[in-house]
């Protein structure tokens, strides 16, 4: 774990993030930080309201621009779509770690499909999903430091996450 970093997790809808950082983070004393929780608060929006509203080029510019306004050593749910801009991706290579969290896409669909609070789960049929999957899957790992499985118990995942971050 690099010294007064983030570590961010990232993955496709589903794969844990949130359930795991909040886990993380209580584990290594750290703060928790979710960014999707950030831009409802900060936007006193739903997700589902501001990509509406406002459309997803503009929710995914407040991402990237919340994102870097967190203070250091943080543990970060990132939104699945954070990789969206390169640029945020080498803003979060040179600020920590990145832990993708994966698991195959029928059991992400089961754990998404029909979440009002994941827009693009609701508007995409499960085709057009596994698509974004595939696409995802490729720049998810080719960013990650560290990749770890989430078709498992919680408990399992969070324990190699600390396992691979204090060799790392
Ligand atoms: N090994 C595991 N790790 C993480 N979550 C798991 C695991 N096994 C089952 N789950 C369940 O999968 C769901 C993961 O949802 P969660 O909201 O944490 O995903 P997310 O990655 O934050 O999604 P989103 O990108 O939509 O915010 C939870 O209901 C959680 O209990
Ligand atoms: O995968 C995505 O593109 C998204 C995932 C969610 O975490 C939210 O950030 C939003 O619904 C977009
Ligand atoms: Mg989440």
């Amino acid at each position: 774990m690099k010294e007064n970093g983030h570590v961010f997790l990232i993955g496709f809808m589903g794969a844990g993030k949130s359930t795991i950082g909040r886990l993380l983070a209580d584990r290594l004393r750290k703060d928790f930080i979710d960014v999707d929780a950030l831009i409802v608060q900060k936007e006193n929006k739903s997700i589902s309201d501001i990509f509406s509203e406002h459309g997803e080029a503009f929710f995914r510019e407040k991402e990237a621009a919340y994102l870097k306004k967190i203070s250091g050593g943080s543990i970060i749910a990132t939104g699945g779509g954070i990789l969206y801009f390169s640029e945020t991706l080498e803003w979060m290579k040179q600020n920590g770690t990145i832990v993708y969290l994966q698991a195959p896409f029928s059991i992400l669909y089961e754990r998404i499909f029909q979440d009002s609070n994941r827009p693009l789960a609701m508007t995409k049929s499960e085709a057009s999903l596994k698509e974004l999957y595939s696409k995802r899957h490729d720049v998810y790992s080719s960013a990650a430091d560290l990749i770890v499985p989430t078709d498992c118990r919680v408990e399992e995942s969070v324990d190699l996450i600390i396992e691979r971050l204090q060799k790392d």
